[in-house]
């Protein structure tokens, strides 16, 4: 396997300055599927960070003791109740990206959500799954996986659950044996302190640069999974989008930790715009 250096060259390839005539229909609509009663927090995280990274309109679909909180926090972000299939069908046909898994949660009503949303995405649509959206698919073997472009983002043990590889076997050459088995179309975003991307069939992977020990708090994956819808729904979706979403995300932090001990993930959000400012100047 060879391995690739993911480079803020590579991120200012991406980040382009805005055209002139555009409307917030040019950037996409970001679906973020989660936050139960319990982690209503990821899904808030995750929302937010898609808007601040500039997707064109995010919805939040959760549970409604999260619609106060979010308001509150990101009036940017439209929310409706996943409970509600009918909305929740809706929401997903006029999305460009769709979200599944901060903060879901693994009981039946988290279950039966993923298994709704996976089977009303189509092939047009990019589909980011997350954090308890990959233990279930890990545990549901009737839960299918839709046709649609994937990403995956787990994290080690998130990663071993759905490959059967324990942490210490996950090595590059073992994480692309397993990306083999994968449609193409897939992407995984392998998170850790040098999180690292995969695609089926490649005979190379990517590895993030940027990144620190500030970022170990939770949220932060729940933070990531905003910016990389955000990224994919304004800049298409392809290797190299996600490639510089994940670099953004940890080179904000990087920035923050110049003088923060911790990077907490509302502090990215916070700051992630300015960032693509800068990446986009000439
Ligand atoms: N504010 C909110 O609303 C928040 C909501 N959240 C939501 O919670 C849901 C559950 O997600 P989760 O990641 O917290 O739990 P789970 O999937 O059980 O994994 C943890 C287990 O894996 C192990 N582990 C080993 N290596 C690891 C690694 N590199 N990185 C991480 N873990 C590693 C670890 O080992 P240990 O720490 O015990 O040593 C432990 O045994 C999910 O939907 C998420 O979005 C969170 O984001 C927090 C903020
Ligand atoms: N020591 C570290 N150095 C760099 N990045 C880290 C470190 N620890 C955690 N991270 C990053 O934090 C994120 C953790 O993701 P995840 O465990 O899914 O968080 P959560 O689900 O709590 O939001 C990943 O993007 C990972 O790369
Ligand atoms: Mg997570």
């Amino acid at each position: 396997m060879q391995k690739r250096l993911i480079t803020e060259q590579l991120a200012r390839r991406v980040v382009r300055p805005r055209a002139r005539d555009t409307y917030k229909g040019s950037f996409g609509h970001v679906l973020v599927v989660g936050g139960n009663d319990q982690y209503g927090g990821a899904g808030i995280m995750s929302a937010g960070a898609a808007v601040h990274a500039g997707a064109g309109l995010v919805t939040l679909a959760t549970r409604p003791v999260n619609f106060t909180p979010l308001h509150t926090r990101y009036p940017e972000v439209m929310a409706i109740d996943y409970t509600d299939h009918k909305m929740l069908a809706e929401l997903i046909t006029g999305a460009t990206v769709v979200v599944i898994g901060p903060g879901l949660g693994t009981d039946q009503e988290s279950a039966e959500t993923l298994e709704f949303t996976l089977t009303h995405v189509t092939d047009q649509q990019t589909v980011v799954i997350d954090g308890s959206a990959l233990t279930l698919l890990a545990a549901e073997k009737k839960i299918e996986w839709p046709a649609s472009h994937i990403i995956l983002t787990p994290h080690e043990m998130e990663f071993a659950r759905l490959s059967k590889l324990k942490i210490a076997a996950q090595t590059p050459e073992a994480i692309q044996s397993y990306m083999n088995t994968l449609p193409t179309g897939t992407i995984l975003v392998h998170k850790s302190a040098r999180t690292t991307l995969y695609t089926p069939g490649s005979q190379d992977y990517w590895q993030n640069t940027t990144g620190n020990p500030g970022q170990a708090t939770g949220g932060t994956g729940d933070t990531l999974t905003g910016i990389i819808a955000a990224f994919a729904a304004q800049f298409g979706w392809s290797e190299e989008a996600i490639a510089a979403a994940v670099f953004t995300h940890s080179a904000v932090a990087d920035q923050l930790a110049e003088t923060e001990y911790v990077t907490l993930p509302t502090m990215v959000i916070d700051h992630v715009s300015a960032y693509m400012r800068q990446l986009s100047r000439p």
